[in-house]
């Protein structure tokens, strides 16, 4: 008599699933592991995970606290949503949690988890990451890419401009304008140019977003490596192999053109070395004593396109989103940087320095929405405390900053968008301060805070002051979609649609239209706009020539014009002039 396959496999698979829990009990009896959510056979608490693990997790840390530990599959995952566990990990013990789980998306497309991001901690981790701080990151390196990023700022203002005057509603995708802003500045500094689609028969920018897309994709064989052979029937093998194949090819054409451009003119000067150029000139490891394969060179290179574009363009999405939820956050801050740029058409990056609202708008959106609600995992070297709890080596860590972000605890009035409550405050995010970590912190954490700080500063500055921005016609705050992607970084699913108004200057260059303003409608016109610097400087504007109003020709003419006077013909009196040689009147002002 048969019997049918699963009236086999189904008592086996349930006698194995209580035999590993009756040997985990056993095994762990001393120990005081965190508390854990219930688990399924075979899937432990994978269906927990939902489609945005940040909020799940959050939800399920309310019910069983701040250190959770969960089964994704086979593997321990503990779950830090605290400011004193994220301590614990990202400083007490950083050292043990400073490697990375083996990930499958990162062997397949890191090139064997080559890259910086990806490399399990050891000396080539070390080696790499130097080279990548040191050569692209560094603040002196970040200092020399100034002009190509106040051009590419530059650029997309220009573009806005230019869609606002093509289109009649002037709506922009937020998105698309920033996104290409941030992607052409990191692929001038890392490869020297841009890239425009398609040029080498490859779409680079749909790539990078595909290889995104992977990177948040539950890849099941991580966690229940015996199923690992779904990945070829839902199509995820097939999807990495191509991006990793297209993705090779682009960057190798990158490589192979450095190469020949340097064989042909050997002896360029003048011009900025870009992170391929200083890449080729270390990769033998003369200098370093630590050569480059070209795969690592490659990963490397990959890490730059991937830790960079994505994150700035995400970051500054959100902060218009926030700002145009909260109009009263977007007047301060217009005032702020028009008060004190006023006078100067273009803002640049020594204007930034005084920008203290800026700043907060900056920290307040990357608490509520930090693009890696729950960053890269980690993986404990050794058996670890986590502060109560006995955690064993090679449990992964996953730290949900999203959930810190508004944690009541910390932060008063959690879900409200308030940039104030980082004026007169110490907390910053480059990895001291805890409870606002969206760069991670760490011998791990994001080496590029100092690169993109800068760019998202300036480009903010410069959007808010060369553009009134509201949403599009009919459309209030409240109706804004703001449901998320799926991913490792989260944005909104749908791109931001705004109006950008250029803001409005009148220039008058008649003698009709000067009479016009200053006689025939004086009055009108007998008001000055507000700027901070004058309310700073003067007293709250209490001056003559800032107060709000008073007819507005300049009361100090006879005075002047009669020490104008008397000195002009005194001078020519006493003396004869002459230039000491013609052409060297320098006529620049
Ligand atoms: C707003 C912008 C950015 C955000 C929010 C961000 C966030 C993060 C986070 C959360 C991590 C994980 C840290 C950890 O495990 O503790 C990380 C790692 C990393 N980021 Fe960034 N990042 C940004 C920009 C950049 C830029 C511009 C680059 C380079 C061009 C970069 C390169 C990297 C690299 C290489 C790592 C891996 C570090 C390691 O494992 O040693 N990031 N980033």
């Amino acid at each position: 008599m048969e019997f049918p396959w699963y009236s086999v496999v189904v008592p086996l698979f349930v006698f194995l699933f209580f035999l590993h829990n009756c040997l985990f009990a056993i095994f762990n009896n001393n120990k005081r592991l965190p508390p854990s959510p219930r688990k399924l056979p075979i899937i432990g608490n994978l269906h927990q995970l939902g489609l945005h693990p940040h909020r799940s997790l959050h939800k399920l840390s309310e019910k069983y606290g701040p250190v959770m530990l969960l089964h994704l599959g086979s593997k321990p995952v503990v779950v830090a949503s605290s400011v004193d566990a994220a301590r614990d990990i990202l400083k007490t013990h950083d050292l043990v949690w400073s490697t990375r789980p083996k990930s499958s998306i990162g062997d397949g497309l890191f090139y064997g988890s080559k890259g910086v991001a990806s490399s399990n901690y050891s000396e080539y981790w070390r080696q790499v990451r130097s080279v990548m701080v040191l050569q692209l990151l560094s603040n002196k390196r970040v200092q020399s890419f100034r002009d190509i990023r106040e051009e590419e700022v530059s650029n997309m203002i220009d573009e806005i401009r230019k869609r606002c005057t093509s289109s009649s509603n002037s709506v922009i995708d937020m998105r698309d304008v920033l996104s290409c802003m941030t992607s052409n500045i990191i692929s001038r500094v890392t490869i020297g140019r841009t890239y425009n689609e398609g040029e080498t028969g490859i779409a680079v920018k749909g790539l990078i977003e595909e290889l995104l897309a992977l990177f948040g994709t539950f890849n099941i064989g991580d966690y229940i490596p015996w199923l690992i052979w779904l990945n070829k029937i839902n199509g995820l093998d097939n999807r990495e192999k191509k991006v990793a194949k297209d993705l090779d090819a682009f960057l190798d054409s990158v490589i192979e053109e450095r190469l020949v451009r340097n064989n042909k003119e050997k002896y360029r000067t003048g011009e900025a070395k870009d992170f391929v150029d200083v890449l080729l000139e270390i990769q033998n490891g003369k200098e370093t004593g630590f050569p480059l394969q070209r795969d690592s060179l490659k990963a490397i290179l990959l890490d730059s396109f991937i830790g960079g574009v994505d994150s700035m363009y995400t970051t500054l999405e959100w902060i218009m989103i926030e700002l145009l939820r909260n109009p009263r956050a977007m007047e301060k801050l217009q005032n702020e940087v028009r008060g004190l740029v006023q006078g100067k058409a273009e803002i640049t990056e020594d204007d930034l320095g005084n920008m203290q609202y800026l700043k907060a708008v900056i920290k307040e959106t990357l608490r509520l929405n930090p693009p890696f609600p729950i960053p890269i995992p980690r993986e404990s070297m050794e058996d670890v405390k986590l502060l109560n709890y006995d955690i064993p080596a090679k449990t992964q860590v996953l730290i949900n900053v999203w959930a810190i972000g508004r944690d009541p605890l910390l932060w008063d009035e959690p879900e409200e968008y308030q940039p104030e409550r980082f004026l007169n405050s110490d907390i910053d995010f480059r990895g001291l301060n805890f409870e606002l970590i969206p760069f991670g912190a760490g011998r791990r954490g994001c080496p590029g805070i100092p690169f993109s700080i800068v760019i998202i500063e300036l480009a903010l500055a410069r959007l808010v002051h060369k553009f009134n921005f509201t949403l599009p016609q009919g459309m209030k705050k409240e109706d804004l979609d703001m449901s998320e992607c799926t991913g490792i970084s989260i944005r909104r699913k749908l791109p931001l649609l705004a109006v950008a108004t250029p803001k409005p200057v009148l220039i008058a260059s008649s003698v009709d239209a000067a009479r016009d303003i200053m006689k025939t409608h004086d009055l009108v016109w007998s008001n000055r706009p507000k700027f901070s610097i004058t309310d700073k400087l003067f007293y709250g504007s209490k001056d003559v020539a800032f107060s709000p109003y008073g007819r507005r020709g300049c009361p100090g003419i006879a005075f002047a014009v009669v020490v104008i006077e008397l000195a002009l013909a005194r001078l020519v009196h006493k003396f004869n002039f002459s230039l000491p040689k013609p052409e060297e009147l320098d006529t620049n002002y």
